[in-house]
């Protein structure tokens, strides 16, 4: 597969065209266990290429899915209710795009609704989506921002990212305890401190 075929990843579905087959990718893996020093062919590690794009489809689930769609279907009867809605301790399990290493951690998610709200499931699923692709940890983080205000025009978003990486846990520098924290605003959560505050209290994080 040649670089200039591959897509950048965006907001959207990415399809890096074309894709590299099942037995290609397969291959790659028993590339990879051999020059780690094993032998593929021993009978624990025969069907390992095999379980490994099957975990590859399943952590990296989110190319194949539009944040968008997600948060197409909105909800305008709701009272006049105009505070921010807050989602505290989604599961994040992602893969940093340098290593390929998994970091885990919670992603804390707000808005600011003007006349409509969404679906809080579907507030998790777009962490889930953009988790499921390979990601920096700040690139995810304003990704969810974007999509958010793309798709519902709140008066501003918040969101916060506490993870461990675990390239930095059980290689590299060997540091387990280092959680990483990245926060976006927008809107009028980047223009007035106290609403930040706010979001922070009611995410148990000031
Ligand atoms: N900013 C940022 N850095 C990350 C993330 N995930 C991993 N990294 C860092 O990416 C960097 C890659 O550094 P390189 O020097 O290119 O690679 P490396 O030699 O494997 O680096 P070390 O991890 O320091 O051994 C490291 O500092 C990682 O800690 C992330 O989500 N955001
Ligand atoms: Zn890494």
């Amino acid at each position: 597969m040649k670089n200039d075929t591959v897509q950048k990843p965006t907001l959207k579905a990415v399809h890096s065209a074309p894709r590299p087959s099942q037995e290609e990718a397969m291959e790659a893996v028993r590339t990879l266990i051999a020059w780690a020093g094993d032998n593929p062919d021993r009978e624990g590690l025969i069907d390992t290429p095999k379980r490994v794009v099957k975990a590859y489809k399943e952590w990296f689930r989110g190319y194949d899915m539009d944040p968008a769609e997600e948060l197409s279907r909105v909800f305008e009867d709701v009272s006049g209710y105009d505070d921010m809605v807050v989602l505290r301790e989604i599961d994040v399990e992602s893969h940093c795009e340098h290593h390929i290493a998994p970091f885990l951690g919670k992603a804390y998610v707000a808005y600011l609704p003007t006349d409509k709200v969404v679906g809080i499931s579907k507030l998790v699923k777009v962490v889930e989506i953009f988790a499921k692709r390979l990601q920096t940890q700040e690139t995810m983080t304003a990704q969810i921002a974007e999509a958010i205000d793309e798709a519902l025009k709140p008066r501003g978003s918040a969101i916060m990212i506490d993870a461990v990486h675990q390239c930095m846990s059980t290689r590299g520098v060997h540091h387990p305890d280092v959680s990483t924290i990245t926060t976006q605003f927008t809107g009028e959560f980047k223009t007035n401190p106290q609403l930040q505050d706010r979001f922070l209290k009611l995410i148990g994080k000031a």
